[in-house]
C-alpha cells in the first residue's frame, strides 16, 4: 500500500498536466459510445427503405464525424498533457532519488553490488511506474465507461452478454496479475546484466580507455562481453515473453471463441426477425469494443502490476537506512590534535584487516607525511579520517572529540584533500578549481590555481578559465573543448582542494605524482607556505618530497611501524631508512 502511495504521489507531480490529461480522457471515452448509438441509428434509418429520411439519415452522419473529431481533438491533446506528465514524474523521481544518494554519508553504499543492482532497477522504476499507474487508473476509469456503456447495450439486447463478459474478464484480469510477477522478476534477474552492460558500453565509449582498448585491441573483447550481456538478459526476458504470448494466446482463443458463440447467437436472432439491422450492428460493435476494451484493461493491469513490482525497489532505495549516524556537534577549528586510538578497520566483515591497531597522532599545525608499500592502507587511513567509514573498532578524535559526534559536513568543510584517483570534471576550467568551494569568487579560484602553479595555463587557454575542459563535449561555439596533460590535471585537483584555503587540514595523497621535477619543487613550496601553521598529511611514494615534513610515519600491514623525522629514521636504519636509500640509490645510478 505504502509503494502505491509512494507511485501515486509522483504520479502526481504536475497536478495540472494530470488534471487535463484525466479530463480529456474521460472527455475521450463518451465519442466511441456515442459513434455506435448514431450508427445502429442510421442504419435503421437507412434500413427504412424508400420512406427513410436523407436529412435524417445525414445528420447522424455529421453526427459520427463530430463525435470522431472531438474523439481525435482529445486524443491528441491527452497525449501532450501525458507528455508533460511524464517529464514531471521523471523530474521528481529523480530529485528524490538523487536527494537520497546524496544523503549517504559515506562510501559503503556504492560498495554494494545488490544496492547497485536494486538501485538501477529503482532508476528504471522511477521513471515509469509512476506513469503507468496514473495512465492505469485513467485508461480504466476511461475503458470502464466505454466498457460499462457497451456491456449495458449488450445487456439490454442480449441478457445473458453480461455474464458472458464477466466470465472473460476474471480470469484474464488474475492472469495478467500472475504474469506481471514472472515479467517483474526476469527484469530483475537481469539488473546486474543490464549493469554489466551499461559497464562496456562506457568502455567501449569513453574517451580515457579509448587508449588502451586500441593499443591491446580490446574493442572485440569488450565487444563481445556487451553483447554476452545483453544477450543474457535478452534470453531472461524472452523466456519470460514466451511464457507470457503462450498464456495470452490460449487466452485470446478463449475470448474468440466466447465472442464467435455471441455473434452466431446474435445473428439467428435477427434473422429470426427479433433483432433489427441496426440491433444486431449495434450488438456486434458493442461486443467487439466491449472485448477490446476488457482485453485494454487487462493489458493495462499487467503492465502496472509488473511496474508497481518493480517500484518496490524505488521505494526500498528511499528507505534504505542511512549508511553512518551523522554526528550532532559542529567540528571546531582544530586546536589540539587528531587522533587515532587503536584504530581496526576492513571493508568487509569477513575481509582482511587492513587497519590493525593504528595509533597516531596528528598535532594542529604539524605537517606528518605518510610512507608504506603499496596497500599497506595510507589511502584507507585518509578515507577514515574524512570520515567516509568508520572504524569498526578504537577512534578517530578531533581535538579529544570523536569525529562519530561531528557533524560531517562541518568536519569534511575544515578539511581540503587530493586524492589519488582525483576527478577531472568535464566543466570549465573555472569550475574545475572552483567546485572546491561553494559558492566562490573569479579571484578566489585565480589565488588557488596560483598556489597550485596551474594559474598561466589556464588564463592561457583559448577562453581562458572559461574553457571546457572536455574532449568529449563541445564548447560555447560547438568546438570540443581542450584537455590538459596528467600533471596538469593533478594541479587542477589541487587548485580544487586549495580553494578551501582556510581549511585546518590538508590532505594530499600524492598529489605530486605526475608532475614534472620543476613543477614538484615549486609545488611543494608553495604547499609549505600553504601549510604554514596548518595541519597536513600528505602521502607520497616519493619520499624526497617528504623530508620537511615535521614527522613521517610509516605505515605497514596496516600498522604504524616507525614515526619520527627524517633524520631520526635514517639514524634509526628501519624501513624508512631502506625504502629511502632504494630511492636515492635510483636517483644516483641514474645521474652517474
Ligand atoms: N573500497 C575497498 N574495498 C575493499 N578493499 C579495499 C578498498 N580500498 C582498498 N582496499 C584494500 O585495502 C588495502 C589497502 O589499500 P589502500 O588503498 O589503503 O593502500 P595504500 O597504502 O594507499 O596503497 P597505495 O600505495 O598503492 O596507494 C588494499 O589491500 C586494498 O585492496
Amino acid at each position: 500500500m505504502a509503494t502505491l502511495r509512494a507511485a501515486l504521489r509522483l504520479g502526481c507531480a504536475d497536478p495540472k498536466a494530470l488534471t487535463a490529461m484525466v479530463a480529456l480522457v474521460l472527455v475521450g471515452a463518451a465519442p466511441p459510445l456515442g459513434v455506435a448509438w448514431f450508427t445502429k441509428l442510421l442504419f435503421d434509418e437507412v434500413g427504412r427503405g424508400r420512406s427513410a429520411s436523407p436529412s435524417t439519415a445525414t445528420w447522424y452522419a455529421v453526427a459520427i464525424a463530430a463525435l470522431g473529431a472531438l474523439a481525435a481533438i482529445a486524443n491528441r491533446l491527452s497525449g501532450y498533457f501525458t507528455t508533460a506528465l511524464q517529464h514531471a514524474i521523471t523530474i521528481a523521481a529523480e530529485v528524490r532519488l538523487y536527494r537520497k544518494l546524496n544523503s549517504f554519508l559515506g562510501l559503503g553504499p556504492f560498495e554494494q553490488p545488490a544496492l547497485r543492482d536494486r538501485l538501477a532497477l529503482a532508476q528504471q522504476a522511477a521513471d515509469q511506474t509512476p506513469y503507468v499507474v496514473v495512465m492505469f487508473a485513467v485508461n480504466v476509469a476511461q475503458n470502464v465507461l466505454t466498457v460499462g456503456g457497451f456491456a449495458a447495450i449488450l445487456t439490454s439486447l442480449w441478457p445473458p452478454a453480461g455474464l458472458l463478459l464477466l466470465a472473460v474478464a476474471v480470469p484474464e484480469f488474475l492472469i495478467q496479475l500472475r504474469l506481471s510477477r514472472r515479467a517483474a522478476r526476469a527484469v530483475e534477474d537481469s539488473a546486474g546484466l543490464f549493469r554489466a552492460r551499461f559497464l562496456f558500453q562506457t568502455v567501449l565509449t569513453d574517451l580515457r580507455a579509448a587508449r588502451e582498448v586500441r593499443l591491446y585491441h580490446l574493442g572485440r573483447f569488450f565487444h563481445d562481453r556487451l553483447t554476452g550481456a545483453v544477450r543474457a538478459a535478452a534470453r531472461i526476458e524472452l523466456a519470460a515473453a514466451r511464457h507470457a504470448t503462450a498464456v495470452q494466446t490460449c487466452w485470446a482463443l478463449a475470448g474468440v471463441a466466447a465472442t464467435l458463440a455471441a455473434t452466431v447467437v446474435a445473428v439467428n436472432a435477427a434473422v429470426r426477425g427479433r433483432l433489427s439491422l441496426g440491433d444486431l450492428t449495434l450488438l456486434l460493435a458493442a461486443l467487439a469494443a466491449a472485448h477490446s476494451g476488457l482485453a485494454g484493461i487487462a493489458g493495462q493491469l499487467g503492465e502496472a502490476g509488473t511496474a508497481m513490482r518493480l517500484f518496490r525497489h524505488y521505494v526500498a532505495v528511499l528507505d534504505t537506512p542511512a549508511d553512518l549516524a551523522d554526528g550532532t556537534r559542529p567540528a571546531p577549528p582544530l586546536r589540539s590534535a587528531i587522533r587515532f586510538e587503536d584504530v581496526w578497520f576492513r571493508y568487509d566483515e569477513d575481509g582482511p584487516w587492513i587497519l590493525r591497531g593504528v595509533d597516531l597522532t596528528i598535532e594542529a599545525g604539524e605537517a606528518v607525511g605518510l610512507v608504506g608499500l603499496n596497500g599497506a592502507g595510507k589511502s584507507t587511513l585518509v578515507k577514515l579520517l574524512c570520515r567516509f567509514y568508520d572504524p569498526d573498532r578504537g577512534r578517530i578524535t578531533w581535538d579529544g572529540v570523536d569525529l562519530r559526534e561531528l557533524r560531517v559536513e562541518t568536519l569534511r568543510r575544515r578539511m581540503g584533500a587530493v586524492f589519488q584517483d582525483f576527478m577531472c570534471y568535464d566543466l570549465t576550467a573555472a569550475e574545475n578549481v572552483g567546485i572546491g568551494r561553494l559558492p566562490h569568487t573569479p579571484e578566489q579560484v585565480e589565488e588557488a590555481a596560483t598556489r597550485a602553479e596551474i594559474h598561466d595555463r589556464l588564463r592561457a587557454l583559448p577562453h581562458g578559465y572559461d574553457t571546457l575542459l572536455s574532449r568529449t563535449f563541445a564548447d560555447q561555439d560547438g568546438e570540443p573543448g581542450v584537455t590538459l596533460s596528467g600533471g596538469q590535471w593533478q594541479r587542477v585537483a589541487l587548485a580544487r582542494s586549495l580553494m578551501r584555503a582556510d581549511a585546518d587540514l590538508l590532505v594530499l595523497d600524492e598529489p605530486s605524482s605526475g608532475l614534472d621535477a620543476d613543477a614538484e619543487t615549486r609545488v611543494h613550496d608553495s604547499l609549505a607556505r600553504i601549510r604554514h601553521g596548518r595541519t597536513g598529511l600528505l602521502i607520497s611514494h616519493r619520499l624526497s618530497t617528504l623530508r620537511d615534513a615535521r614527522r613521517i610515519v610509516v605505515l605497514d600491514g596496516g600498522r604504524v611501524i616507525e614515526s619520527g623525522a627524517h633524520d631520526e629514521l635514517m639514524t634509526a636504519d628501519g624501513e624508512y631508512a631502506r625504502l629511502f636509500r632504494l630511492q636515492a640509490g635510483g636517483y644516483q645510478l641514474a645521474a652517474s
